[in-house]
């Protein structure tokens, strides 16, 4: 074989399985190995652009004589070389004088070229570049020479091709990598026959694997959980015995000792002998969401324990107060009574706020509770706030709630009144106790039908009806600067005024009969009737105390009295704790509330009716001075005036 055809043989064969990253190398070498054979002054290789627009050179040799070919923009700088190649012709140049088109003869003079040969490097029908050989004389190209430079054209064009396509593997799958460690995603690749596993780095930090240990799928599986390994398997060998694909949650043991939950895919491959050949798969750590769903799976539980809990409070709550209500069962027969329960019958349909007012003892609580029966909302129990009896730094979060850390000491959240009385009637006793600033917010939960808990800023909407009672007159206590005017006319948008029970005695024969009957049967005391004289007794008792005071004498009159006849001693006014000279020695045996009154009248007595500071009533009582309050309304302990 001749010497040129013997150099390109050898040079092809170069080209068989070359990696990619020595393309360039061997194919400057073999330019200048041409060119030196051929005895030609410079051989270049141009690639086009990705767009396909214009070229540029890449590689290149020449001789001494020669300049190398700086061509930036062939496009621009050798019009008719890129038409011809475009056309996917060889151009084939003796002398470069010839030329006609005057850009291209111009730029090769330039480049010291006299002559020249370009052939087309194309693959899959698509334009590459072009591979150019040039003489700095004018010069003869024969036909067995372009035959075999063509030949070598098409070696270089399908290296060059080969490895852009081995460059853009590895980009895309650099890219890969880059998304897959971006998104925490760790990818794994199992090649069965092999039983050897690969894994990226971020692969083998969530299996625990070190960096260069060899895995297999055995250390992968003893890796499991012992009770998610039997699953794994199973769906491993679902996906090799034809399924394909694989996605299994599981958790994985590490060799420092903690536990993940890895969500794991894969897709399995088959070789050409039609057997598993390999699986690929990505794996994540889904141990954070496992744990949001166990607490709130436990979260739903509990929610479900406590709203049985709930449902069954509230059956023995409403149980409660069926009992209660048939107990405290409002029994009237004055005029003045009978009128104010007409005005309940009216405003119980309606959504109206109600302010009831009256002495204390009188029964506003059992006529707001009637209210609130008569009314569309008496499905849910009422709920009842006496603000006399909770002091007065904790009234807002008992009303309004709180939320966990409001202030310091507040450990937990707590729902406020107006929130467990949404759908229902919140009854706010001894309304006129309330603080100014508690009053402020009180009008603005009226106003606006939403709360905000202590700590909370976001509001919360709530429907609730108001019932609120006081004993004191609250237009004076507007006057006097101690209740905000704004909220006595939002609260007294319906007033209901209980008469005090000396204004209707025509009450008290049902409210004995009634009072009689509930302790007899409680007591199991066979009273058939009360004496005619008591009765006589009890109405011309001015009643001070008002139907509490009544009830207390009942039941104590209960309590000593053996027999059918039932007879009462009306306590003598002399000794009404209200009269200011209480002596439970002198009234007999005494029930524990008449005890406490008189011995509580007896402190006030001594204090000159100074509730608070030092030696005042509630330090010798050993009572904070609100508890004292409350326990003298309840008792109905008042100064006399
Ligand atoms: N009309 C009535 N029928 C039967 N019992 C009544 C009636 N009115 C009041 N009572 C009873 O009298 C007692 C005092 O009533 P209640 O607590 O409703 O009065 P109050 O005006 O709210 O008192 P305070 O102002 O001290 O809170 C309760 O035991 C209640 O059951």
């Amino acid at each position: 074989m001749p010497h040129f055809e013997m150099l390109l043989a050898e040079l092809s064969a170069q080209f068989v399985n070359l990696p990619s990253d020595r393309v360039d190398g061997v194919i400057n070498a073999s330019l200048q190995r041409i060119a030196e054979t051929l005895g030609i002054d410079r051989a270049t290789l141009g690639e086009v652009t990705a767009d396909g627009q214009d070229g540029f050179v890449t590689h290149c040799y020449a001789k001494a004589c020669i300049p190398p070919n700086k061509v930036q923009s062939v496009m621009t700088e050798v019009p008719l070389v890129m038409k011809t190649l475009f056309a996917g012709e060889t151009l084939i140049v003796r002398d470069v004088a010839d030329l006609e088109e005057a850009t291209d003869r111009e730029n090769f003079l330039r480049y010291g070229t006299r002559a020249d040969l370009v052939f087309p490097l194309i693959v899959g029908g698509e334009l590459r570049g072009g591979l150019a050989f040039s003489s700095a004389t004018p010069r003869d190209w024969p036909e067995r020479v372009v035959r075999g430079l063509r030949l070598i054209a098409d070696v270089f064009a399908n290296a060059l091709a080969r490895r852009r396509a081995d460059q853009a593997l590895r980009e895309s799958e650099a890219q890969m990598r880059l998304a897959a460690e971006a998104a925490q995603v760790g990818l794994w690749v199992w090649d069965i026959p092999g039983d050897t596993l690969w894994g990226t780095d971020r692969a083998r930090t969530l299996y625990g694997m070190a960096a260069d240990a060899p895995v297999t799928i055995g250390l992968f599986l003893d890796r499991l959980v012992p009770e998610d390994r039997p699953r794994v398997e199973r769906a491993i060998q679902q996906a090799l015995a034809g399924g394909g694909t694989y996605r299994e949650e599981y958790r994985i043991r590490h060799p420092d000792g903690q536990t993940r939950w890895i969500c794991a895919t894969g897709q399995c491959q088959w070789g050409g002998d039609g057997r598993p050949g390999r699986m690929m798969g990505a794996g994540i750590d889904i141990t954070e969401r496992k744990q949001a769903e166990t607490a709130l799976r436990r979260a739903l539980a509990e929610i479900q324990t406590l709203k049985d809990q709930l449902q069954q409070e509230n059956v023995y709550l409403r149980r409660e107060i069926e009992e209660h209500q048939g107990a405290t069962r409002i029994a009237s027969r004055s005029d003045s009574m009978r009128r104010v329960l007409a005005q309940v019958g009216q405003v119980a349909p309606t959504p109206a706020s109600v302010l009831i007012t009256g002495e204390t003892g009188t029964g506003k609580e059992v006529l707001a509770t009637a209210l609130h029966e008569a009314s569309p909302r008496r499905g849910r129990a009422m709920i009842r706030v006496n603000c006399a009896a909770i002091p007065a730094a904790l009234i807002e979060s008992e009303l309004f709630g709180r939320e966990k850390g409001a202030y310091t000491g507040a450990l937990a959240r707590q729902i406020g009144r107006f929130e467990l009385a949404d759908g229902s009637t919140l009854f706010l006793d001894e309304v006129g106790e309330l603080p100014l600033e508690a009053q402020a917010k009180l009008l603005r939960v009226l106003q606006e039908k939403e709360i905000e808990r202590l700590g909370n800023p976001r509001p919360i909407k709530v429907d609730v009806r108001l019932i609120a009672a006081t004993h004191r007159d609250l237009a004076r206590e507007v006057a006097a600067g101690r209740f905000r005017e704004d909220l006595y006319y939002r609260l007294n948008v319906f007033p209901l005024h209980l008469p005090p029970l000396r204004e209707r005695r025509d009450d008290l024969p049902p409210l004995v009969e009634s009072f009689v009957e509930e302790f007899a049967k409680a007591m199991g005391k066979p009273i058939e009737a009360v004496a005619k004289s008591s009765l006589k007794a009890l109405l011309n008792y001015p009643w001070p105390g008002n139907i509490r005071e009544l009830r207390n004498v009942i039941e104590r009159a209960v309590i000593l009295n053996s027999g059918s006849l039932l007879r009462i001693e009306p306590p003598t006014l002399a000794g009404h704790p209200a009269a200011g000279s209480a002596s439970a020695a002198q009234a007999g045996p005494a029930t524990l509330a008449e005890v406490e009154r008189s011995h509580i009248l007896r402190v006030l007595e001594a204090t000159g009716w100074r509730v608070r500071g030092a030696a005042g009533a509630a330090e010798i009582l050993g009572l904070k001075p609100s508890t004292l309050e409350s326990r003298m309304l309840k008792l109905g302990i008042r100064r006399p005036v």
